[in-house]
């Protein structure tokens, strides 16, 4: 986006939310079974990008050139880059609000022309990096009721949602709360819980965790892992914390320089070290204990979450304590 990040402190550690600790950590991959049951990669992809390009007003070269993406229902992907690679001007064609140079861009197999556009949106959610781009209404209930309101739903069923929504969020006593007198994580929740009151198939957000601290970037990942899990909503979402995305992510997009640069699991991302130069990336602190390793000589593999990481330390033990006993 425009507006940048606030920096962050790169020894700051990551709190994993607790429900994707340990061994509930969601299995990734190809080989997961978990995974594979959680979304069908064959038939229309939820959203597909073709050939997309764009160009900023006065600008020489393209923010986005050429990119070609699907994602399918159900899955939760990482787009990674660094600043500038063209991750929100990607998002922001999600769901029609910047219209491509050339390409297309299409939502459950239909392309998003200005007639379908609203049809759209309802289904492709966006939450903006800064709340206080979005979250602009005198109380949290009213800021909530503004999508479900714009889409003509019964004052009821407008009432249903913001409850259900607000519940989802952990917001439940917050209605009367104006938005402004908010802490930047719980405006950040307000946000999505006016994205998630639209009942999107796809919630796309840009930096959620951004600016945020070790717990309350925890309780917004914990969300997005229920959001997906429960109500089977597709996640896109853009990060700079690499740590944190073979905890939630099956697929990692990396973008640089406005292109496509690579579409993968995260372990096969985060296992090709060449990409991530190239991206301006770095390994997950766990993957660069595993890195050193082998430049001492180690014989390990390199690991992506801490589950894995202890595994491969027992292994590598277990073959040490053989090898002596055999001597
Ligand atoms: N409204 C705009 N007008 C002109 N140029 C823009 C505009 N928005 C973004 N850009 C330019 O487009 C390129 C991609 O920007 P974009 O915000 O999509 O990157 P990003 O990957 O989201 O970055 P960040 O991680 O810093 O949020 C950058 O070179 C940026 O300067």
């Amino acid at each position: 986006m425009s507006k940048s990040n606030p920096p962050r402190n790169p020894g700051e550690s990551v709190v994993v939310p607790e429900q994707i600790k340990g061994r509930n950590i969601p299995e990734t991959g190809k080989n997961s079974e978990k995974a594979e049951q959680a979304y069908e990669r064959t038939g229309t992809p939820i959203l597909e990008v073709r050939d997309l390009c764009h160009r900023y007003p006065h600008l020489e070269s393209n923010a986005l050139d050429k990119i070609n993406l699907k994602v399918f229902k159900g899955e939760r992907v990482a787009v990674l880059g660094a600043n500038g690679a063209g991750k929100s001007t990607l998002f922001k064609h999600l769901n029609g609000i910047l219209r491509p140079l050339s390409g297309e861009v299409l939502v459950k197999g239909v392309k998003i022309t200005k007639k379908n556009v609203r049809m759209c949106r309802e289904a492709v959610g966006i939450v903006f990096q800064d709340p206080d781009d979005q979250v602009l209404a005198p109380s949290v209930e009213e800021d909530i009721a503004f999508g479900p309101i714009n889409m003509g739903l019964s004052r009821e069923e407008v009432e249903n949602r913001v409850k259900e929504a607000l519940e989802m969020v952990g917001l439940t006593g917050f209605e009367e709360r104006a938005p402004h007198h908010l802490s930047g994580g719980q405006k950040k929740l307000v946000a999505i819980a006016g994205i998630l009151a639209m009942r999107p198939e796809v919630i796309v957000l840009d930096e959620p965790t951004a600016g945020l601290d070790p717990l309350s970037s925890a309780r917004i990942l914990e969300l997005i892992m229920k959001m997906n899990r429960e109500l089977g909503i597709t996640m896109l979402l853009s990060t700079h914390d690499v740590d944190v995305v073979p905890y939630f992510a099956e697929r990692v997009f990396v973008l640089h320089h406005g292109r496509l640069e690579a579409d993968g699991t995260p372990e096969a991302i985060f296992n090709d070290p060449e990409l991530l130069r190239k991206a301006h990336l770095r390994l997950p602190r766990v993957a660069e204990v595993f890195e050193m390793l082998q430049q001492e000589g180690v014989d390990v593999n390199i690991q992506i979450t801490a589950e894995t990481a202890r595994d491969e330390i027992l292994r590598v033990i277990g073959s040490a304590q053989q090898k002596a006993r055999m001597n």
